[in-house]
């Protein structure tokens, strides 16, 4: 038997032996840290209703006719996605595509591990990254690679078994960029604009990342996720279902829906950069993933982003008088930074040790992979993640946005902006996670003036502020909370 400490020391994690596979197989009992929290942050896993996710035609898209413009418009702004059947993949393909995901995850351990990520990177064969002592794990194991563009796909974490996984993954991959072009134009055109306003934001060398999610059948399914909840930081999302299994489910007006199949479908989800290129229009939905008792589930999600580097923000059609600029420009090739659990700013109880290592692919960890982040209502991720070791039941958590450690390179303080005007205050949507490094620059909490730089949960407010996430909680009233003002704003604005 396999001791659950094995699986989530920071010190074995450099091994990796422990795929969820494995542990699967090997266990009598389900190790602790996959047990999820019964709390609000997860929410109800039983019984969801079905989620009635409208389904587009996609031939029918680019014709004269503006009705299914208007289906999709309509999907888009209630469910963040769509069903989309018409799509111009044979089933053939997709059944192909499913098949060496498939094959490749029978493979022996020994076999896969060739594939095996490195420890301080998302890419290759590997599970769910331990970045806190204090994480739920997922019951996922998974295969992450970069498919575009081409002369960056690093074949060494590409399966070499089956022999022909590349020359799928490579064809899906380009029908993939033909329906993400007709996606993009058709979402354009669908808000009356020029349907090129959204890919004009891509650049010449737009990216692709695979995610193959192969979820074990789990004795104690009703205990864990196979997926955290999460929102996609891509622009948008391609996923293939399990062609048996559902597993998937969105989170919507507060409620869980579960995803049905629809076969040969493609669940189309937009993601956290259409969010903040239609000013919100559109919202990158929050959704999860189940596992079950008997059966393994696989699923395929392809990631399309901008090319990286490139400053993506709100069309400026959509920033209008009677609807504000909501986002600002993000440097879409920041890699995004993953939150740590706080130790040293007094207001924990615990002492939680470093993360073995800082720099944890802060080099890599783009927006292919995804970015949780806190959905409207019940619960905020980053702070389940600091939370999960203390059980605290019925405690609301703080909503603050974990801003991207280089905004303060980027010279922040030409943005500071007033703090009582609410709109201004509202960062990116994208819950960036923090892994602060250890020799990272120093910057102050703003409350308790000690640093922020040691690993600690940060919230960097719209105006360029920093606190601990403690800190700001602590001062912040209940009703604010999902938008917390800045202190040190206030002070100087009321004292003006
Ligand atoms: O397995 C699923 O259905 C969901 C996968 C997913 O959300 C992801 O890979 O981001
Ligand atoms: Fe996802």
């Amino acid at each position: 038997m396999i001791e659950s400490q094995s699986v989530i020391s920071p010190a074995n994690h450099k091994s990796m032996s422990n795929q969820v596979q494995e542990i699967a197989t090997d266990c009598d009992k389900l190790p602790e840290r996959f047990i999820r929290k019964e709390d609000e942050e997860y929410g109800n896993i039983t019984n969801p209703s079905p989620a009635e996710i409208p389904v587009i035609d996609v031939s029918l898209l680019t014709s004269s006719s503006h009705l299914e413009l208007g289906r999709l418009k309509s999907a888009i702004t209630t469910w963040g996605c769509f069903q989309a059947i018409n799509h111009g993949i044979e089933g053939s393909l997709l059944d192909k595509v499913r098949e060496i995901s498939k094959l490749f995850f029978s493979l022996s351990a020994e076999e896969k591990k060739k594939c095996l990520r490195e420890e301080d990177d998302v890419e290759g064969y590997g599970n769910d990254m331990v970045l806190s002592d204090h994480q739920t794990l997922d019951w996922t194991d998974r295969v992450y690679l970069t498919v575009l563009p081409k002369h960056q796909q690093r074949l060494q974490f590409w399966p070499q078994n089956p022999n022909n996984f590349r020359e799928v993954v490579d064809e899906y991959c380009s029908k993939i960029e033909l329906i993400n072009e007709i996606i993009l134009k058709s979402l354009a055109r669908s808000l009356n604009l020029e349907e090129n306003c959204f890919l004009d934001q891509y650049g010449p060398t737009a990216n692709m990342f695979a995610r193959f999610n192969y979820y074990p059948p789990c004795p104690w399914a009703d205990k864990v996720l196979g997926l955290k909840p999460h929102s996609d930081g891509s622009a948008t999302t391609y996923l293939l279902q399990d062609k048996e299994l559902e597993g998937l489910q969105i989170l919507k007006d507060g409620q869980w829906f579960g995803v049905p199949i629809v076969p040969d479908a493609l669940t189309i989800n937009v993601g956290e950069q259409i969010e903040i290129m239609s000013n919100g229009i559109f919202k990158s939905p929050v959704h999860r993933a189940l596992v079950n008792s008997k059966d393994q589930r696989i699923s395929v999600a392809m990631f399309c982003n901008p090319q990286t580097e490139k400053d993506i923000g709100p069309v400026d059609a959509l920033v209008t008088d009677d609807r504000p600029r909501r986002y600002k420009n993000i440097d879409s090739g920041l890699p995004l930074v993953i939150m740590m659990e706080g130790s040293t700013n007094g207001h924990h109880h615990h002492h939680h040790p470093p993360p073995h290592h800082h720099h944890h692919h802060r080099h890599n960890f783009n927006r292919g992979a995804f970015v949780y982040r806190a959905p409207r209502h019940s619960y905020n991720v980053q702070h389940a993640q600091r939370n999960l070791g203390q059980h605290s039941h019925g405690k609301t958590n703080p909503p603050f946005k974990v801003g991207h450690k280089s905004e303060s390179r980027s010279g922040y303080t030409e943005r500071r902006e007033k703090a009582s005007r609410k709109q201004e205050r509202i960062r990116s949507n994208r819950l960036v996670i923090d892994v602060v490094s250890g020799d990272s620059t120093k910057i102050m909490c703003g409350l308790c003036s000690a640093s922020t730089s040691d690993n600690s949960v940060v919230a960097v407010l719209v105006c360029g502020h920093v606190y601990h996430a403690d800190c700001l909680e602590t001062r912040t009233p209940y009703e604010e909370r999902r938008d917390p003002l800045c202190p040190v704003c206030v002070d100087s604005h009321s004292a003006n």
